[in-house]
Parts: structure tokens; sequence; C-alpha cells
């Protein structure tokens, strides 16, 4: 056994609301790379960033991401930014690895209305989401098997498309 599916994207592309369903349609357990590093960490992912800065966030991320990709057997979201690590990058080759994608306005649009504080994003959200997707989206396509579009809809949608896409077990 091993991970059944794990989601990538921008942040507030949805793969958290869309891993939890996906999870709940295949009877299997979730897991959040975000949710485990506060758990590990004992804070939340902003103070984290305030004390202790991007790069020990990164290395708590990698981390448990590979901790994960050994020990969890069921579908994994994982932080918008846990690509940039080229050891993640790495691990992930061996696993079934879906890319949500969707528009910068559709983006900006949740991550506005979202209640999660997301560090990198607090100041005009817009123009740092447009700036990550640059540095990004060629890391994103890169460990994913499958690419999924979640522009209009709702999340079930994506949850129905990558089932179609899934591996049988
Ligand atoms: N298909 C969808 N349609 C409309 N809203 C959505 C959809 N998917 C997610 N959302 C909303 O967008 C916001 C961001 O979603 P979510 O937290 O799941 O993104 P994320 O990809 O996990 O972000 P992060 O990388 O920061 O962890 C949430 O408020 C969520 O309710
Ligand atoms: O895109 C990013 O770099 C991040 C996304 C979130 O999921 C969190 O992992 C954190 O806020 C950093
Ligand atoms: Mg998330």
């Amino acid at each position: 056994m091993s991970v059944r599916a794990v989601l990538v994207g921008m942040p507030g592309v949805g793969k958290s609301t869309v891993g939890k369903l996906l999870a709940k349609e295949l009877g299997v357990p979730f897991a959040d790379s975000d949710d485990l590093v506060e758990k590990h960490a004992g804070k939340k992912i902003p103070e984290i960033f305030a004390e202790s800065g991007e790069k020990v966030f990164r290395t708590l991320e990698a981390d448990v991401i590979e901790h994960s990709l050994i020990n969890f057997h069921g579908v994994l979201s994982l932080g918008g930014g846990a690509v940039l690590n080229s050891e993640t990058r790495k691990r992930l080759r061996r696993h079934p690895v879906f890319l949500i994608e969707a528009s910068l306005d559709v983006l900006t649009k949740r991550i506005t209305n979202s209640r999660t504080v997301r560090p990198l994003l607090v100041h005009n959200p817009r123009a740092s989401l447009e700036k990550l997707s640059r540095e990004r989206n060629h890391l994103y396509r890169s460990v994913a098997r499958e690419t999924v579009h979640s522009d209009g809809g709702a999340p079930i949608r994506v949850v129905r498309k990558i089932m179609r896409l899934l591996p049988q077990e």
C-alpha cells in the first residue's frame, strides 16, 4: 500500500477542500502537509513564518511529506510551495500526483475570501499569486502525472475528474 493520491497546485486552488472530499469518496483517510507541519511544530503557519522564517518552514514541510509518502495510505494534499524542494519533487515521482489548476482571477477571488492566513499572500494577493505562478508552474508540472482544472463549478466536480484518472487499486 502507498499513498492513493497526492494533490499539488497554487495556494487557494482547492487542494485541501478537494483532498478532503476525495478521501471521503474513496473511504480512505485524509492528510494535509500544512496541518501536519502545524501539529509537529505546535504552532500555526503564520507564527512559524514570523518566528523562524520561511526556510525553517520549508524544512519542516519537506520532513512531514517525506514521512507521509512512506507511512500514509490515504489522500495527501500538499502546501502550495511544497514543490520548491528538489528532494520532495524527486520523492513525488513514485506517486500518483494530481495538479489542480485555476486561472489567476479565480485564485485571487478564493484567496481573498478564504479565512486561512497565507503569509506569502498577505500583501497584494493578485500580484503575489502572479509572481508565485511564474516561479512555480514548471515545478508543479514536473511532478504531476495528471492535471485537472477547477475554474468553475463545485469542488465535487474536481473530485470526480480525479477519480476518473486514479489508478485502480
Ligand atoms: N472548486 C471550488 N469552487 C469554489 N471555491 C473553492 C473551490 N475549491 C476551494 N474553494 C475555496 O477556495 C479557498 C481555498 O481553498 P483551499 O484552502 O482548499 O486551497 P489550498 O489549495 O488548500 O490552499 P493552500 O495552498 O494555501 O493550502 C477556500 O475558501 C475554499 O472553500
Ligand atoms: O504557497 C505557499 O508557499 C504556501 C502555501 C500554504 O499552503 C502554506 O504551506 C504556506 O502558507 C505557504
Ligand atoms: Mg491547503
